[in-house]
């Protein structure tokens, strides 16, 4: 008897902190020398009609990590993605409904990799401008922010986004994308020395082709330097 009592309230236990923690996921993309975040539109639920982060609940036999996989498959069709956990973001208000804490995950993606295809409680699901960005539901704006300010910090402590580019790039393309994800103007002297200073580049042979402007020179990244960047960690101070 006492046996079933103790069960009962394990399960009551479990059922309330499953209601209890969500997921919400901050996928980055980066376009045409644009940065962009994807966002998905509620088809149902008090937010119905709404944008938001796309994400939701977890289920009691899951991972938090399957369960961001998962959410952000069913949503926008993205799958094999390499999300990063961020941070639970734990505001007692964030949900108007009930208390709910949610765990943030973040990527960053070539859009022209993916194609997006809303499902699930989704009604549509789209990218957006890093400027041009709507009036979210709950604490989304303010999710969306925090993940950018974090990854602002670690495109200066690690060769990442790199992947973003073309295999060939010019160095040009390479600081517009530093602009782009740090919203800042760069000095492009200056942005030469220090990048080529780090060795992290080969200069090849070729130029670029087919453009109205002069043509700039291509460069791709040494994969041995690249790797060990990534493991020591770097400071790319512009
Ligand atoms: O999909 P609904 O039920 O509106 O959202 C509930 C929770 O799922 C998360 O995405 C939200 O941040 C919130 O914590």
């Amino acid at each position: 008897m006492v046996k079933n009592v103790e069960d009962n309230s394990v399960l009551k236990n479990e059922q309330t902190a499953m209601n209890a923690i969500t997921i919400d996921c901050v996928i980055f993309g980066f376009d045409k020398g644009s940065l962009e975040v994807l966002l998905v539109q509620h088809g149902e639920g008090i937010s119905k009609g709404k944008w938001g982060l796309p994400g939701g609940w977890i289920y009691k036999k899951e991972s938090t990590d399957n369960a961001a996989h998962r959410l952000l498959n069913e949503l926008t069709g993205l799958d094999n993605i390499y999300l990063e956990q961020l941070k639970a973001f734990g505001d007692p208000d964030r949900f108007p409904l009930r208390r709910v804490i949610t765990i943030g995950y973040y990527a960053l993606v070539k859009r022209e990799d993916y194609n997006i295809k809303a499902g699930f409680t989704a009604s549509d699901a789209k990218w957006y401008k890093i400027n041009n960005i709507p009036d979210l539901i709950y604490d989304h704006n303010e999710i969306l922010s925090y993940s950018l300010k974090h990854l602002q910090n670690r495109v200066r402590q690690a060769p990442l986004g790199f992947n973003l580019l073309p295999e060939k790039f010019t160095l040009l393309q390479l600081m517009h994308l530093y602009e782009e994800i740090l919203g800042i103007e760069m000095d492009k002297s200056n942005f030469r020395r220090k990048i080529l200073h780090m060795k992290l580049l080969v200069a090849l042979d070729e130029k670029q082709q087919d453009v109205s402007h002069r043509a700039a020179k291509l460069y791709k990244f040494d994969p041995d330097i690249y790797k060990k960047l990534t493991e020591k960690g770097f400071n790319f101070e512009f």
